[in-house]
């Protein structure tokens, strides 16, 4: 294994047409007690089918990254490209996650996983075949009826990934999807994210409070720095795939974490 490789210029440009196109993006929100600035430019590409996580102190704008990329919010200025075309709504190309599954109470899972399929007017025996299959890689086959309030919260957020990716979209973005798990829910869901990546090859950006997890999963992890974020530096993670939970005590995991790390102690801010 090669030793961890600082970059802090996107080399991505140089490979194929990029799957995200993030261009001098900034973001500054006009509120009643003044403006608050939350991104400075931000350059960044992601390639197809590339795993990239997004790590920062709290507050630094990463879910307005994420936000920006799914068109649910406009930016100041500079833009983003989804697979060739501005984004200036949410691309149906685009699924997302959020911290909190946001299942609804009196669905059952399946319809819950299904409900993209539906508020897309898709063709539903295709796409009901389609939410099976990722029910049975999610690990949730025999509670495709149950209600989301009979499941753990590990299996809701299993579900709420299910629902992102029932459309096909190329893109899933997921914000802080496992923060609310216990550490070894946590663990579990990031083997079955890894599979799912793999089995899927979507590109996938995650926002994520733990080094550890941006490391474990990611092919590059972007660190930004306090707010208004920027890009203070890109890590390649040099693992082999699959990767297995023992690689977390491997030197070149823990080497690429501390290097992670070390720009929130310089930055004086340990999220
Ligand atoms: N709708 C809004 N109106 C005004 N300010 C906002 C709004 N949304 C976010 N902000 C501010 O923008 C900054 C960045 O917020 P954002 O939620 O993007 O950060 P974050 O890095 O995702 O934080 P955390 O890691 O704590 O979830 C924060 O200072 C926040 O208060």
């Amino acid at each position: 294994m090669t030793a961890p490789k600082l970059r802090l210029v996107d080399e991505a440009k140089t490979a194929g047409p990029p799957a995200i196109a993030i261009e001098k993006l900034t973001k500054t929100y006009r509120t009643a007690d003044g403006d608050v600035p939350s991104l400075t430019p931000i350059d960044l590409d992601i390639r197809d089918g590339e795993f990239v996580a997004v790590v920062g102190p709290s507050g630094c704008g990463k879910s307005t990254l994420l936000k920006l990329i799914a068109g649910l919010i406009q930016p100041s200025s500079g833009g983003v490209t989804v697979a060739g075309k501005p984004v200036v709504e949410p691309p149906d190309d685009v699924g997302i996650v959020f911290q909190n599954p946001v299942l609804l109470a009196w669905r059952s899972v399946i319809r819950n996983i299904m409900m993209p399929v539906e508020v897309r007017r898709l063709d539903h025996a295709s796409h009901l075949a389609r939410a099976q299959a990722l029910i049975k890689t999610a690990g949730l086959t025999g509670f495709e009826n149950k209600y989301p309030w009979q499941l753990s919260g590990g299996m809701q957020q299993r579900a709420a990934i299910c629902r992102a990716l029932v459309h096909d979209p190329k893109i899933v973005l997921m914000d802080e999807p496992f923060g609310a798990l216990d550490a070894l829910t946590r663990e579990r869901m990031n083997l079955q994210l890894q599979r799912i990546h793999h089995e899927t090859r979507k590109t996938i950006l995650l926002i994520t409070h733990s080094i550890p997890e941006s490391v474990f999963l990611a092919d590059r992890v972007v660190v930004m720095t306090d707010r208004p974020g920027a890009i203070a530096a890109i890590y390649d993670v040099p693992l082999p795939r699959p990767r297995t939970l023992d690689m977390m005590g491997a030197p070149v995991f823990t080497e690429l974490a501390r290097q992670v790390r070390s720009h929130f102690y310089s930055q004086g801010n340990i999220d």
